[in-house]
């Protein structure tokens, strides 16, 4: 398996089978011992089978080495927790314990108790106990709790309490994962858009992570001075020889490059993203003489000031960024980067938290323009169909540089269905299909005066989406967007028609979010989710993966602005029901309450 690109651990998962401590002529807790341990048990192949960590080992899952009866049993499995590098715990019992005397209390891990749905002993009563326990200590923790009861002698996991248990596990470790890697700006900010505008005290306070920045005079330095892998820029070469097509140069003649020309920005445009990818992670294969380079920036997400100076004088980051968000590139299928243009940082960090949920390659799109199905209509004569006219319309996301490649949907699963795999089961096929559907036209000189070459594709097939916008507001703090939905598949010709009218060689999808139609709602249309919109970036994931985000925001203590995500699929800490009953209103007071994970 591909080894870990970052310096620092994954987080293991560290399972607590907790029990009533009281032995003796009916022997209480040893008639409990094989069930409670049976329940770990069960826990910790569920996360092993299920989870992954982001460079696609599985999760690392440890059980304590006794049942949890007293204080002094807690205190040694906290002991082997912190030896093995545990940063999430799952509590489990059967019965009734002694709460305060065998929770959780370090103030770092994330929690969860499962109380099993049993009646001979009173396990949801100990859950219940314990809970409060949390909350009266200032300790948010997740309560999973069965609906149906089960037969004490029954190790399996019910299917309401898996859901719970892999969507809490797959959060903690998304969350826990950034904690003490870097996010590398490489740049300044670009045009003015705020979302660039980095806040070290937020990705630290929140995220647990630490911000390095690098001028974008480093990547000359490095070109000029042959501070990359010689062999690897061969490789790359020749994989580009073989799998990069040129699309059409929209650019007046006159303005036209030469072939010549040309060809000297793809050798700079090759270079450069080799630069960029020793910049995030390091390189051990760099010339001697250059230890400082090699080590990297132990980045975990990037960004690129994609426009303007840069842009104005040197060919673009366009085939960089798009290749680094893509699963794969000239050494095959690995892990994909998170890399914003723009320097959109709030984006780049949206794109970073849907990888580590899904272990798939991410989008990166101005949310651009609302198409209705009248205007639609009148631009085309089309008749909108599907989820686009049901949802009032749909929004048309478009930008150069940092989309996956994987966005145009070439890749199929055994049924031959169209999707965005998560990067280890993309195949060889996968990557050619995606490779032949992509172009990479030249840049457009209005807007790059350095020239360059910009993805292009189209998302010509229905997938399920999320589209998500991390926004920073002043007094608030941050905030998350979430919009599940669609891409849709627009006849060619009306693709055409509307590209056209827009920015024709830049990587193309049509997405309607899923709409409720109430007065008032953000999610009333289409078009309502584009005016509440946040800010002009969306990053989108393939999946819905909605509920999944929730549970991760409530972990890091972000709230979430909007999002239509089925109520049932809510899953925060039990704390949260303690704020009110109005959902948003009480994670918005929640997270005020304890304020963001990592503050000083
Ligand atoms: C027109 C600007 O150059 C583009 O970069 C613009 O479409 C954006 O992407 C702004 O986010
Ligand atoms: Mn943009």
């Amino acid at each position: 398996m591909v080894k870990n690109r970052y310096l620092g651990s994954y987080p293991v998962i560290g399972i607590r089978p907790t029990i009533d401590g009281r032995r003796g002529a009916l022997k209480v807790r040893e008639s409990l011992e094989d069930q409670t341990m049976n329940m770990a048990r069960s826990a910790a192949r569920l996360f092993e089978e299920n989870l992954r960590y982001s460079n696609g080992e599985p999760v690392k899952v440890v059980i304590a080495d006794t049942t949890i009866g007293r204080v002094a049993e807690a205190a040694a499995c906290e002991e082997k927790f912190r030896r093995e590098g545990v940063a999430v715990t799952l509590t489990v019992t059967p019965c009734w314990c002694y709460g305060s005397e065998t929770m959780d209390m370090d103030r770092n891990t994330i929690k969860a108790v499962w109380g099993f749905n049993g009646t001979e002993r009173p396990g949801a009563v100990y859950l219940a106990s314990v809970l409060a326990t949390h909350a009266q200590k200032g300790l948010p923790v997740f309560g999973i709790y069965g609906h149906e009861v089960q037969e004490a002698d029954d190790t399996s996991i019910p299917e309401d309490v898996k859901e719970k248990l892999l969507r809490f596990g797959r959060a903690a470790v998304a969350a826990a994962t950034m904690r003490g890697k870097s996010y590398l700006q490489i740049g300044a900010i670009t045009m003015g858009i705020g979302g660039s505008i980095i806040d070290s005290k937020f990705i630290e306070e929140y995220l647990g992570m630490r911000v390095e920045s690098v001028d974008e005079v480093e990547i000359i330095r490095r070109m000029t001075l042959g501070i990359y892998d010689r062999k690897e820029l061969e490789r790359l070469k020749s994989w580009s020889e073989e799998n990069v097509r040129e699309g059409f140069d929209k650019n007046p003649p006159e303005l036209q490059k030469t072939r010549d020309q040309k060809d000297q920005d793809w050798e700079f445009t090759l270079k450069m993203y080799l630069i960029i990818k020793d910049l995030l992670n390091g390189n051990p294969n760099l010339p001697s003489g250059c230890e400082e380079e090699a080590v990297g920036h132990n980045a975990i997400a990037g960004g690129f000031q994609g426009q303007r100076q840069w842009t104005d004088f040197y060919p673009n980051c366009d085939f960089p960024e798009a290749m680094l968000n893509t699963s794969f590139d000239h050494n095959g299928a690995r892990e994909p980067y998170v890399f914003a243009t723009e320097n959109d940082v709030l984006n780049g960090l949206g794109m970073l938290f849907m990888k580590l949920l899904t272990n798939r390659a991410q989008m990166f799109a101005d949310v651009r323009t609302f198409w209705s199905p009248e205007a639609v209509k009148r631009c085309t004569g089309y008749d909108v169909e599907g989820a686009a006219k049901e949802n009032g319309g749909f929004i048309h996301l478009i930008n150069s540089g940092a989309c996956c490649l994987d966005a145009n949907g070439q890749a199929r699963d055994e049924n031959g269905t169209r999707l965005m795999k998560p990067w280890y089961d993309v195949t060889v096929a996968d990557q050619k299909a995606i490779m032949e559907n992509t172009t990479w036209n030249y840049a457009d000189l209005g807007y790059f005066r350095g020239g360059g070459y910009s993805s292009r594709f189209v998302t010509d097939c229905e997938m399920p989406a999320t589209m998500i916008r991390l926004n920073l507001v002043d007094g608030l703090g941050p905030m998350l967007q979430i919009a599940e939905g669609w891409t849709v598949n627009l006849p060619d010709e009306v693709t055409d028609i509307l590209w056209k009218r827009t920015d024709y060689t830049w990587p193309c999808t049509w997405f309607t979010p899923r709409c409720d139609g109430k007065e008032g709602s953000p999610f009333r249309s289409a078009y309502d989710v584009m005016n509440c919109w946040g800010a002009n970036h969306g990053a989108i994931s393939y999946g819905h993966i909605g509920a999944d985000l929730i549970t991760l925001c409530s972990m890091l203590r972000i709230p979430v602005a909007m999002h239509n995500v089925p109520v049932a699929d809510i899953f925060r800490p039990a704390a949260w029901n303690a704020f009110g009953m109005d959902k948003e209103g009480a994670d918005y007071r929640a997270c005020a309450t304890y304020g963001p994970f990592y503050k000083k």
